[in-house]
């Protein structure tokens, strides 16, 4: 049997005498004994001694050094909780963005004017949501898939099969944003809202907002509308997006995001832009008897 390998005083290696000061360089060979020259040589490497040196200077509570100079006592790493130095260096971004957050709440929660039936603006209420039933994914996906079957021009197809493609795609990033997001809908919600999907409870984006936006922007590309009627359809967008805040289902800041994204979104559906050309079998397939 072959006999375990010894250090120089003849102990075998990998056991550990607290006594032992002897580096690896030294025949002290063991991680113990590394250990041990640490906490015997390093004045305050041990933690007692190091939240001592840590209280006595100023400089050393802010460091966080990691242990890269064990022979030198000043740059072992302060023990202050993380939580503390969050407190004591507020970033301005920190800042800006909770200041935002507590001006987005107060805000929504006035504007919140239709929450319930007994707010001050209670009885707008079914008009709100008349709005909200105006802006919602079933009747523009359904609505979308019947035109789409009673067309019977190469162009209007196009066309909406764009517009089916835009629905679609905003309810994924929607969907995909709010699972990500998860930002919980105003307390003074009432969750009384026409067929939802689970990603509903959240509210960052408003989807209605998003599909307002989008929707709108499609309808003035690709209709032919007169002025009246295309300053309508921006009406209605801007609207619908207002109603959001005021029935209480989200704050300000979800529906500026949402009216942003719906923008966006459009220019994505503009940049893939399905035609004949581009996407041949998807038309054929819409045409088969
Ligand atoms: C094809 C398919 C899965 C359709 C789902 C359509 C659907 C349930 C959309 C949800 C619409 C809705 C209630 C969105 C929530 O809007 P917020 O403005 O409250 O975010």
């Amino acid at each position: 049997m072959q006999s375990p390998r010894r250090n120089a005083e003849g102990r075998p290696l990998g056991t550990c005498d607290p006594s032992s000061s002897g580096s690896p360089a030294h025949g002290g060979g063991s991680r113990f004994e590394f250990q041990s020259l640490l906490s015997s040589r390093v004045p305050g490497a041990d933690p007692i001694s190091a939240r001592l040196r840590s209280s006595e200077s100023p400089v050393h509570r802010r460091g966080s050094f990691p242990l890269a100079g064990a022979g030198s006592p000043q740059t072992l790493p302060p023990q202050l909780p993380e939580e503390d130095r969050i407190d004591l260096n507020p970033s301005f971004l920190g800042i800006a963005l909770r200041s935002l957050l507590a001006i987005d709440l107060w805000l929504s929660k006035k504007l919140g004017v239709c929450a319930g039936e007994s707010s001050s603006w209670g009885s707008m209420r079914p008009l709100m949501k008349l709005l909200e039933i105006s802006g919602h994914g079933i009747p523009w996906l359904l609505g979308t898939l019947y035109c789409l079957s009673r067309s019977d021009s190469w162009a209007g197809r196009e066309v909406l099969m764009n517009l089916l493609f835009a629905l679609l795609l905003d309810l994924l990033l929607v969907s995909l944003i709010k699972g990500l997001v998860r930002r919980r809908r105003p307390a003074h919600n009432q969750m009384d809202m026409f067929f939802t999907v689970s990603v509903d409870k959240y509210s960052f984006p408003s989807g209605h907002t998003t599909r307002a936006a989008l929707v709108s922007r499609f309808i003035l590309n690709h209709l032919v509308l007169a002025i009246p009627l295309r300053v309508l359809v921006v009406l209605w967008a801007f609207i619908l997006g207002l109603s959001r805040v005021m029935l209480g289902r989200h704050n300000v800041t979800d529906v500026a995001f949402g009216f942003f994204l719906g923008y966006m979104q459009y220019s994505i559906v503009d940049y893939c832009w399905l035609s004949p050309h581009t996407a041949p079998v998807l038309f054929l397939l819409w045409n088969q008897p």
